[in-house]
This record gives structure tokens, C-alpha cells and sequence, in this order.
């Protein structure tokens, strides 16, 4: 079989490919492709290994019915019309829970930061602004003994409300599409309505998918239901909240301030106001970038192209 992806891609995931025979080719320059482009390199090609690129919908994949697998090397598959991949007969696949950790690490990293205006501070030093002799001056506040409120309780969440309450004593509550029993027993979490996550959070950490009901769903009339002191977390997806509101938001003391490791687009500008609100901390997209994760989300993605290529029931095929 022959596999073009998009990316390079860890060498992980490269080596277990041709140790099973694969010829993979990867597309080496910085720009993404078009979907146009990638349509037609793809016509010499019979699997997809998806590692980033421009948005895949009906119109492009209609273009590559000839493929017999697109492996997505990622857990969203927001960038893919995998309904429309289903009806014209492409098998989808990601690397679901793979990138869970590094994710929930870069969540837990970003509220920190947030608290504690870290990322202004870097930048205040490197402006020559140390200035730390008023005792009034740089406060942050404490998470100890706060209350986390996750929207979307499955890999990622679960994992984060973990982490929060053994390292800050932290209170789950959490809103989901159905109430998670499991994670009720393990992490004492309650199920609350969307709206009294709004109002309860000390901390509100975004973890659903990008779908139509999330995209756009932290606008300025929700960021006004949170409290005043409350910190905005989004490692899902940049759709998913208006950066508008979230500056207006922030400015007019709706809320104390926001982490993100998406946005909406991506590459953020670096002119974009958010970035030089002292309690705003963002990241380009990281949260699985660790090697050891890259290295095993590589791997699993590969696992679904050998499957493919032998026939074999893949490993991880997105159903929906
Ligand atoms: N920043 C990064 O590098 C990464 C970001 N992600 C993003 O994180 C998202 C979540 O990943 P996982 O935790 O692995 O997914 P998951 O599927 O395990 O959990 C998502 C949860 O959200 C819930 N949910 C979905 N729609 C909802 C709605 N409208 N209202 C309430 N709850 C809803 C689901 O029931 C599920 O419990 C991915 O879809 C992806 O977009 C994932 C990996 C890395
Ligand atoms: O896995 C994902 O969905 C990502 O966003 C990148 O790891």
C-alpha cells in the first residue's frame, strides 16, 4: 500500500509502516496543501495519513472515494465530514484517548498560569518591569479548595478533575450530554445544568468536540453568567468560543481571565488584543505535543493504515 501524509510525521509511526511493507510519502514544506492539491496527489495514493492540513468536506472527498483508509492522527475529527466519508465508503480513524494526558496537563498548566498571571510576568521581565516591592502588586488568586467545572466529562475532563483534586483539593462538578456515573463514584463530581456550571465554576474547562451544538457556544450572554473571579479554560477547540466576547469579557470584569490552547483561527495574530491582558495565557495548539505522546498517537494511526492495508477490522474506526 501507499501512504501520503500530510505532515512529517513521528518517526514512530513511519518506521512501523514500512517495517509492515507501507511506502509512505510525506509532505515536507510548511504550507498546508489545498484540498484541491491534496486531491490530486492523492490519485496516486491509496491511504490518507492525516496529520493537519486543510479541512476535508464532501467535495474533496468525493474526489478520493479510491482511498481505502484516511487515518487522522489526532483524537477531534472535527476536520473531517465523516458522515460524508461513511456515504461514499471511506473508513475514518483517530487516535481516541491517546493525546488524553499531555491534554489535560496543558489544561492544568493553563489555569495555573492564568491564576497566576504567569505569562505576563515572563513578559514583564523581559520589558525590564520586575517591580515586585508593592505588596499589593502581581496578585494572583488561589485555586486550593476551588471549584472546577468541566463541559464535556470524557477522556481529557475526566483526567483534568483528576489532577485538580489531588494537587489543589479542588471541587468537581461538570455538565455533560449524559450524567457519567463512573466518574461520579471515582472523582465525588456532580452533574449540574449548563447553566449552574456557569454560575458555580471557579474554573471552567472546555472538553467537548467541535460540533454544531458546541461551536460559538461561549458567547458574550454566557461569559455574563460566570462569575466575576472565574478563570475560562479551552483546550478543545477555538470554535468553540467567540475570542471577542472572551476579550470584551474579560475587559469589562464579566470574568477574571482565560487559557486557551486553541483559537479561533489558528495561527492566533500576534496583534490579537487577548494577548496583552495580563490574566490571558495562550499556547499554539500543544496540548499533545509531547514526544512521547506524539510518538504513540504516530503509532496508532499507522496501526489503522497496516489494518487497512491487510483487510483487517481497524483498530479505531470513528462510527458516527
Ligand atoms: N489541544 C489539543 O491538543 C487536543 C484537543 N483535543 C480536543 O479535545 C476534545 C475532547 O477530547 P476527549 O476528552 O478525548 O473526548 P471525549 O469524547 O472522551 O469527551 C468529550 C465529552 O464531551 C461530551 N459532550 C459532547 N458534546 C457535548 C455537549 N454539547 N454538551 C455537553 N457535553 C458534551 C461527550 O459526551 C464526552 O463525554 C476533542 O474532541 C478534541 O477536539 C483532543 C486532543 C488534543
Ligand atoms: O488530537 C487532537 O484532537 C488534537 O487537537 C491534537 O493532538
Amino acid at each position: 500500500m501507499k501512504v501520503f501524509a500530510t505532515r512529517v510525521i513521528p518517526a514512530e509511526g513511519r518506521i512501523r509502516m514500512e517495517q509492515a511493507g507501507i511506502q509512505v510519502t510525506e509532505w515536507k514544506e510548511k504550507r498546508s496543501l489545498s484540498p484541491d492539491e491534496l486531491a490530486d496527489t492523492l490519485k496516486a495514493y491509496e491511504a490518507l495519513y492525516y496529520a493537519g492540513g486543510k479541512a476535508m468536506n464532501r467535495d474533496f472527498l468525493n474526489k478520493c472515494s479510491h482511498l481505502k483508509i484516511i487515518a487522522l492522527m489526532s483524537a477531534g475529527y472535527d476536520n473531517i465530514d465523516v458522515q460524508a466519508a461513511k456515504e461514499i465508503g471511506i473508513p475514518v480513524t483517530n487516535v481516541p484517548g491517546v493525546p488524553s494526558k499531555s491534554t489535560a496537563d496543558v489544561a492544568f498548566l493553563l489555569m495555573q498560569s492564568v491564576a497566576r498571571k504567569a505569562f505576563y510576568m515572563h513578559k514583564r521581565i523581559l520589558n525590564h518591569e520586575w517591580g515586585f516591592s508593592d505588596p499589593t502588586a502581581n496578585l494572583g488568586i488561589d485555586l486550593e479548595g476551588k471549584t472546577l467545572g468541566v463541559w464535556g466529562l470524557g477522556n481529557i475532563g475526566t483526567i483534568l478533575a483528576r489532577r485538580c483534586q489531588r494537587a489543589f483539593d479542588m471541587n468537581i462538578i461538570y455538565n455533560n450530554r449524559h450524567p457519567n456515573a463512573e466518574a461520579e463514584k471515582v472523582l465525588n463530581a456532580t452533574y449540574v445544568s449548563f447553566e449552574e456550571l456557569l454560575h458555580n465554576s471557579d474554573v471552567l474547562s472546555v472538553h467537548t468536540a467541535l460540533t454544531p451544538e458546541t461551536k460559538g457556544r461561549f458567547n458574550k450572554e454566557v461569559f455574563r453568567e460566570m462569575k466575576p473571579t472565574s478563570i475560562f479554560i479551552n483546550t478543545a477547540r477555538g470554535g468553540i468560543h467567540d475570542e471577542t466576547a472572551l476579550y470584551e469579557a474579560i475587559q469589562e470584569g464579566l470574568i477574571w481571565g482565560a487559557g486557551l490552547d486553541v483559537t479561533n483561527p489558528e495561527p492566533m495574530s500576534p496583534d490579537n488584543p487577548l494577548l496583552s491582558l495580563p490574566t490571558v495565557a495562550i499556547l499554539p495548539h500543544i496540548g499533545s505535543a509531547t514526544a512521547e505522546t506524539r510518538g504513540k498517537m504516530s503509532l496508532l494511526a499507522a496501526e489503522n493504515i497496516i489494518a487497512a492495508a491487510k483487510g483487517q477490522p481497524l483498530p479505531s474506526l470513528i462510527k458516527s
